[in-house]
């Protein structure tokens, strides 16, 4: 008699992938809020008076907690101690209190509250940070920014300690199985929160005609508080799991302080860290940034505002196409048939076709940009789904590091070439941050998926954990350099802007980006040799790392 074998939760493929839904619609929501503000930079400037140190200060004191207090590696221990769903609602709630504060800060109602006074009038620096210039607040930031920086500095322990505890859940419930395709459509989940967000954000300060942010902001907080539902279901299908398997591996076999030791002796986990910094810090702060490059690089010419290019229907309709090149770029992955297959692959390709030609046609550098997100999100999971298969991954890193060097080099010296030329300029821009966007596909489809083959999944809460405090600190300090390398390389145009030759105006949009852009792509070096060390290293001890996630 053939035995019946125990089915848990985590058997069931349906099941499986509803909890990653929960998890990944929660890091969506998250991943809105974390950039809900950048869109409307000029709307906090023109209504809340925050000009630009302001607004850099107030985003960058998002990783300020994680960084500098070691908030991060406090979230690790806290993963790996109590589990993957008690921790997974403190972040829901953490990043909630946060956005809440945040939200409040730009309310009408804070204008001239107690608190706005309070604010004016203390909390001008942090006595040790303020000398060595990494205070999140200095004399004379608006007060509603610094409130804001106090709820988004919240935030920020709230959603790294959720995107650790999220690898941490998906390791659980898929290790063995499809992993690296459920990280790859957790992540194309995220990208497209930061399009949506980067379309919506607008729309909402706007709606009606008449200005409010903070419409904005609420809109991200109700996100949060979707995502925090999702948790607390999920706390309830993970709880249902261990009780079936008894594993509970917080109590069976509990964490100790002694095992982060294991952890920091680990050389691949060393590589892949150090890679990630390397590989990250050319990537979101160029993000922040890449907008004002084909500004100074492109030449527009300005669309009527009256014509149907400039209005919101554009907008909308840009956004369902983004929608249908992702969801049949994601569903090409679970076709039976090759016809099915490349069919949906034709269809996303002729629909991001069409994005690209309205984002031209709209002649604005965001709705160009707008395409890095979204080739992220098409193509993440068909990578991860390759890696389980297939494997390669720390090839796909390799491959991902010269990509990007090829970008940011390009970037540098081969879009200048083309000023001037309005048609050539924008191909060109097109089809570096197309290939820009397949490296920020390969290298996250491969990097996160890696870990749990170099730590103990007892410890690979504090091992992702360690890895997001050493990229927040690139995330930190990369940005802030961008700044001062621009200015430093461009002594003519901050001269002329000081003494009123040209106005604010001209001057943000006329300037050379080479400097900045060759020191992303020395990162991308760093990151290439890394990479080549860690495929020796994976041959030489045998980590996995190129080898299927799914062994047949
Ligand atoms: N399951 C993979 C999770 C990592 C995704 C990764 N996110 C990060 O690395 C965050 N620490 C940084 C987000 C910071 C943005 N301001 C990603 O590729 O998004």
């Amino acid at each position: 008699m053939v035995e019946k074998i125990q089915q848990t939760l985590r058997d069931s493929a349906a099941m499986r992938w509803t909890v990653l839904l929960l998890l990944a619609f929660a890091m969506f929501c998250s991943y809105i809020f974390m950039d809900i503000l950048s869109p409307i930079k000029d709307l906090m400037q023109s209504t809340r008076g925050w000009d630009s140190t302001a607004f850099g200060t107030m985003q960058g004191s998002e990783t300020f907690l994680n960084v500098f207090i070691f908030f991060l590696i406090f979230a690790g221990i806290i993963l790996d101690k109590m589990g993957v769903r008690f921790t997974a609602i403190l972040s829901g709630v953490v990043m909630l209190v946060g956005a809440t504060i945040n939200w409040y800060a730009v309310t009408e109602s804070f204008q001239g509250s107690g608190l706005d006074t309070w604010f004016t009038n203390n909390l001008n620096y942090i006595p040790g940070f303020d000398e060595l210039g990494i205070s999140p607040f200095y004399k004379g930031m608006p007060a509603s920014a610094k409130f804001a920086a106090v709820g988004f500095m919240i935030f920020g322990c709230g959603v790294e300690m959720a995107g650790i505890t999220v690898s941490r859940g998906i390791v659980k419930w898929f290790k063995g199985r499809e992993m690296a395709l459920a990280m790859g459509s957790e992540m194309a989940l995220a990208r497209l929160g930061v399009a949506s967000c980067m379309i919506f954000s607008p729309v909402f300060a706007k709606l009606g005609g008449n200005i409010d942010v903070s419409r904005s902001v609420a809109f991200g907080v109700i996100l949060l508080l979707v995502a925090l539902i999702m948790f607390i279901v999920y706390f309830f299908a993970d709880k249902k799991l261990d009780a079936q398997t008894g594993e509970a591996e917080e109590k069976d076999d509990p964490f100790k302080l002694s095992d982060l030791g294991k952890i920091m002796s680990s050389m691949g986990f060393w590589l892949v860290a150090l890679l990630c910094v390397l590989y990250y810090s050319a990537i979101f702060p160029f993000q922040k940034y890449a907008v004002n490059m084909l500004q100074c690089n492109l030449t527009f010419n300005p669309v009527d505002p009256n014509s149907f290019w400039a209005t919101n229907t554009v907008t909308i309709i840009q956004y369902c196409i983004m929608l249908v090149v992702a969801a049949a770029a994601f569903a090409s992955n679970f076709s039976k048939t090759k016809g099915m297959k490349y069919g949906l692959l034709a269809l996303a390709v002729v629909s991001l076709i069409i994005f690209c030609y309205m984002g031209y046609m709209r002649q604005s550098a965001e709705t160009i940009f707008a395409v890095f997100p979204l080739l992220a999100v098409g193509i993440t999971p068909i990578l991860g789904n390759y890696v389980d298969h297939k494997g390669k991954a720390a090839s796909m890193l390799v491959i991902g590091s010269v990509l990007l060097i090829i970008c940011h080099l390009t970037f540098a010296f081969i879009l200048p070439m083309f000023q001037g030329n309005a048609i050539g300029g924008v191909v060109v821009a097109y089809v570096t941050i197309l290939v820009l966007g397949a490296s920020f596909s390969l290298v996250p489809a491969s990097l996160w998926p890696s870990v749990p083959k170099l730590v103990d999944s007892k410890i690979i809460g504090s091992a992702y954990a360690l890895i997001f405090w050493v990229q927040n600190i690139g995330l930190w300090l990369f940005p802030l350099l961008i700044g001062k390398v621009l200015d430093k390389t461009n002594p003519q145009l901050v001269a002329d802007l000081k003494s009123g030759i040209i106005t604010p105006e001209e001057a943000a949009i006329s300037y050379n980006y080479t400097a900045p852009l060759v020191m992303l792509a020395c990162l991308g070096g760093a990151a290439l040799i890394l990479g080549f060390i860690l495929k020796a290293v994976d041959k030489k001890k045998g980590l996995g790392l190129e080898l299927p996630n799914i062994q047949k």
